[in-house]
């Protein structure tokens, strides 16, 4: 069972992620970050590349594509915010995604995660 990250992690982790592209979602404990890859056929690779790496850790993304852009957002269902798995799979994201473009015009910034939010009580 996935624990949700407490203030420590978040300030240890967070921002590091802030700097390839990821960004906090509105009214979420959630990340989001949205890519724009040459092609379908390197978007849905990319995807192919991500699902293997989610199954092999049993964490999965909240995710869409439209041709070439792939949005995708990381939180813990079972814990209902973000958890060091959303970390562990950010980061086999960003390597994964090597090379694409990231498109930034989204979301808040990741600093609003640092805090727990009202009702959140990390073990
Ligand atoms: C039953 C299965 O192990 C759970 O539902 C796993 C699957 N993948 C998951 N993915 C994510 N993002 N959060 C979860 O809590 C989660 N739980």
């Amino acid at each position: 069972m996935a624990d949700l990250m407490t203030v420590e992690d978040r300030r240890a982790h967070l921002p590091s992620l802030a700097a390839t592209g990821w960004a906090a979602v509105e009214g979420r404990d959630a990340i989001r970050k949205i890519l724009r890859f040459r092609s379908f056929s390197q978007a849905w690779g990319f995807m192919s590349r991500v699902a293997l790496a989610a199954e092999t850790m049993n964490h999965h993304p909240e995710w869409s594509n439209r041709y070439n852009i792939v949005d995708i957002t990381l939180t813990t269902h079972d814990c209902a915010g973000l958890s060091l798995l959303d970390i562990d799979l950010a980061r086999r994201i960003d390597r994964l995604a090597e090379g694409a473009d990231v498109v930034a015009d989204h979301g808040q910034p990741i600093e609003c995660l640092c805090e727990l939010r009202a009702g959140q009580r990390s073990h």
